[in-house]
């Protein structure tokens, strides 16, 4: 891993708190395959380029649970010196990545939100801050923590479903460092408006700011993924590390040097009553929206 980051203490707590099938505080029952399952990696034709799947149905939510599978597949694929790029997706048809599982926000459960937004952070830091080229292929939706998976990867293609840091409409502001990535990809201007309006953007107006590289068809993304890898892996590694390192290097370090007081500054955020109501009340909305 280039910025290895320490996080040990965090990640140990979520083990011991990991539960897979529950009730959320608006009565909707989340249930899954084991969250072994909600990751998978996956050869490709050609041995330095693998498949990393989120399987995590309905939304491929980020529980605590969620990023700390994704952490691990990456680490695992890092540990293999002959893998250089990965390819992320979704194995969901509509859905690359609905963001924060908010039931980890809402009505939060005291000792395990530290752990939880620990294992959002290393998340960021294992996939911003990876040796490996990644290539975000989204293949569907990718709202708030959605988009921060997609920011994180080197190279973005979208095939349909809309991008964006939307948090202003739940009552609250995606973390600076998500807002600071957000603003280095696409500038302060734009950044500013979409985040103070929570825009979504479509693929064409995400191409059309800068937020994805690239629009291709549903049936295109994993050849297009494929050939964009290779192009990647094509640079050699010490170079491609070293351009990481120079476009993303203080922002990681700036987080790892405030880890904790970021992981307090989101506990008290969130535990405010009001915090808690705004989140109610668009959770409510989100599970009405079908009916
Ligand atoms: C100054 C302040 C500084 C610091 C503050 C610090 C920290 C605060 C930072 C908080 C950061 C937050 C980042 C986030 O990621 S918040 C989450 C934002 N996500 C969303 O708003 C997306 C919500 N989902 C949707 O809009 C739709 O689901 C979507 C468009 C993605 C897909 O629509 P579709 O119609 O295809 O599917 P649905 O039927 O809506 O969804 C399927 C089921 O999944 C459930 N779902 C969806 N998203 C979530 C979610 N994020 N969490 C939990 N559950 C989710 C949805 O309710 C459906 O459930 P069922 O009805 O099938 O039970």
């Amino acid at each position: 891993m280039m910025f290895q980051q320490s996080s040990r203490s965090l990640l140990d707590a979520s083990k011991k708190s990991s539960s897979f099938r529950w009730t959320s505080s608006v009565g909707r029952t989340f249930s899954s395959r084991s969250p072994q399952d909600w990751v998978t990696t996956e050869e490709t034709d050609d041995p330095s380029i693998a498949i990393l799947k989120m399987n995590r149905a309905p939304a491929n939510t980020l529980s605590l649970e969620m990023c700390t599978e994704i952490s691990k597949a990456i680490k695992e694929l890092e540990s293999n010196k002959k893998t250089q790029a990965v390819i992320l997706t979704s194995s969901l048809p509509t859905i690359f990545s609905a963001g924060l599982d908010l039931t980890e926000l809402h009505n939060p459960d005291k000792d395990r939100l530290p752990a939880f937004w620990g294992a959002f952070q290393q998340l960021y830091f294992d996939l911003y801050g990876s040796r490996l080229a990644t290539i975000g292929a989204i293949n569907g939706h990718a709202p708030a923590a959605g988009c921060m998976l997609a920011l994180s990867c080197d190279y973005r293609i979208m095939s349909k479903g809309n991008i964006g840091l939307n948090e202003s409409k739940l009552g609250i502001c995606a973390p600076p460092w998500l807002g600071q990535q957000f603003i280095d990809t696409i500038g302060l201007r734009k950044a500013e408006l979409a985040l103070n309006m929570g825009t979504l953007f479509d693929t064409k107006a995400a191409l059309d700011i800068g937020l994805i590289d690239e629009i291709v068809g549903e049936d295109d993304v994993m050849d297009v993924a494929k050939t964009r890898a290779s192009q990647w892996v094509a640079i050699p590694a010490p170079a491609r590390v070293a351009c990481k390192e120079l476009t993303r290097g203080r922002q990681l370090n700036e987080l790892k040097e405030n880890r904790k007081q970021d992981v307090d500054h989101f506990c008290s955020f969130v535990n405010q009553e009001a915090m808690q109501r705004n989140l109610g009340f668009y959770f409510e909305q989100l599970a009405k929206r079908k009916k």
